[in-house]
């Protein structure tokens, strides 16, 4: 799967890459190239779940995404029943909640070229992603750094073959901030070569409110979060949904 969002990257040319730029608001399909201080990095969005929407170049590409995808959705799935029971309420409370069965997935394919081409020292800035949760494989380590409770940013080793799993902004409402979502950036600065990463954001599904659950709630724990619907949530900044920014800000009540 790497090889071909590598090949995706590698093997077709910028204009051929170019169509994928912002053309509307409902782009199920966004590509954007960031080059400047706060921002080096070339990207690839793609909905991926309740359809998959994928380029057609080049051959392969789509045939191993969606494989992917397919897999990783067993995962999410298999992820909400295991953190429902650990929260010991019952296996499908995180299903239901979020309505994963019909939920709202983006595959983020990130390349973050090498220092010396690089524009400074960051790749992405610190953020927190929607969703419930992030999926993230990379082809090389190095980068990825996140933010520790205790105010520390830690680097994160991915060992080959692994998926990290994030924690995203719908767990940290749904749980009234018992979960948090995680801050996290990522640092070029010492990258020799190129990193390529795909991220999955595993959202609930876009028509259904998403508020802390009552469970989570009483005269000790008041309601942290506004509820929204997670379609409102990915666009009350101006963003469209394909973009999957964090809006959590503006859900805090205090
Ligand atoms: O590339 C990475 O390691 C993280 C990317 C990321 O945070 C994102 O796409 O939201
Ligand atoms: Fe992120």
């Amino acid at each position: 799967m790497l090889k071909g969002v590598s090949d995706f990257f590698n093997q077709t040319t910028l204009d051929e890459r170019k169509i994928y730029s912002k053309r509307s608001p409902l782009d199920k399909i966004r590509w954007e190239l960031n080059s400047y201080t706060g921002e080096n990095r070339e990207y690839l969005k793609v909905v991926a779940h309740p359809q998959y929407h994928l380029p057609s170049k080049p051959s392969g590409f789509r045939k191993n995404l969606e494989e992917y995808g397919k897999d990783m959705r067993r995962v999410v799935i298999g992820l909400a029943r295991a953190v429902s029971k650990t929260l010991g309420f019952e296996e499908q409370f995180i299903e239901k909640a979020l309505e994963l069965k019909s939920g709202f997935d983006v595959m983020a394919m990130n390349l973050y070229p090498p220092n010396a081409k690089s524009k400074g020292a960051v790749g992405l800035s610190e953020h927190t992603d929607p969703g419930f949760i992030i999926s993230l494989v990379q082809d090389v380590n190095g980068g990825l750094q996140i933010l520790s409770h205790k105010g520390n940013w830690i680097n994160s080793y991915i060992p080959y073959h692994t998926i990290l799993i994030q924690l995203g902004d719908q767990l940290e409402i749904l749980t009234n901030g018992m979960y948090k979502s995680h801050i996290h950036r990522v640092i070029v600065g010492r990258n020799k070569v190129q990193r390529i990463s795909v991220v999955g954001v595993h959202g609930p599904s876009l028509d259904k409110l998403i508020s802390p659950s009552t469970l989570f709630v009483d005269d000790e724990h008041p309601k942290k979060y506004r509820e929204m619907t997670y379609k409102e949530s990915l666009v009350v900044n101006g963003d469209d949904e394909v973009d999957v920014h964090s809006s959590l800000e503006k859900a805090r009540l205090v």
